[in-house]
């Protein structure tokens, strides 16, 4: 393939693949490709190296143990942390964003460097979120409400070097109000679905950072349809 094919990095989705996040990556490829601009995804599976060239990195959820193993596995292989300072996008969802902070602390009370592209601290909560979440982003990317589904413990606060995504008004995102994390071209969340199926608009921002323009709008009825269905379900549910 030439190098006009836009290239998406997997990252281990063997070690980050329990919520089903990796269809993140089937959806930034096919927009990119209904646009008329060549996509491939690369799964980098544990054990193979981490290449330094992509246009954008996307991390899954995962437990705990595969959260620390996949940490590590890319601290002790720093293409995903190249790419990034050169501006290639990061996305990460869950596990994805706790790997990309600065720490985080597992359930059995274990401290673990992040990768330290993301300005957040997460320690454990007092009791699991798991459920519908909406997230308001008017005063943060400015998508739209993003809707998905949490399941974690951590807990994750964001230092002045990043900025959340947006304000919970449904589900409990990062703990105290925001969901999330952004700085430059790195974006992580708590939000399941996979995201960026529930939310084309997200998918389309990291698609204009990857590409370097905003991409054409791209109508689909039935998307915003399921959007429809899945807002009103959730904000039908109770915040906490
Ligand atoms: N859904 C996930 O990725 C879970 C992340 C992390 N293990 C937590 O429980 O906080």
């Amino acid at each position: 393939m030439g190098d006009s094919v836009l290239r998406i990095g997997l990252v281990l989705p063997d070690v980050l693949g329990t919520y089903g996040d990796s269809g993140n990556a089937t959806v930034l490829r096919q927009r990119l490709r209904w646009r008329g601009m060549p996509a491939e995804v690369l799964e980098i599976g544990y054990g193979q190296p981490v290449p330094d060239s992509l246009d954008a990195y996307l991390l899954g959820g995962g437990e705990d143990e595969a959260q620390a193993l996949a940490c590590d596995y890319l601290r002790a292989h720093p293409g995903l942390c190249r790419a990034a300072a050169r501006g290639s996008v990061v996305f990460g969802v869950c596990a994805g964003l706790q790997i990309l902070g600065t720490s985080f602390v597992t359930g059995d009370g274990r401290r673990h460097d992040g990768l330290g592209l993301l300005d957040a601290i997460t320690t454990p909560g007092r009791r699991r979120a798991v459920g519908e979440v909406v997230v308001d982003t008017a005063g943060g990317i400015g998508v739209g409400p993003l809707t998905g589904f949490e399941n974690h413990l951590g807990i994750t606060g964001v230092g002045p070097g990043s900025v959340p995504l947006g304000r919970v008004s449904a589900g409990a995102g990062n703990g105290d109000g925001g969901d999330g994390a952004v700085t430059g071209r790195v974006l992580a969340t708590y939000l399941h679905g996979p995201v960026l199926a529930r939310n084309p608009a997200l998918a389309d921002l990291l698609i204009g950072w990857m590409t370097g323009a905003p991409p054409a709008a791209l109508p689909l009825p039935e998307v915003d349809e399921l959007r429809r269905e899945r807002l009103r379900a959730a904000r039908g549910g109770t915040r906490r």
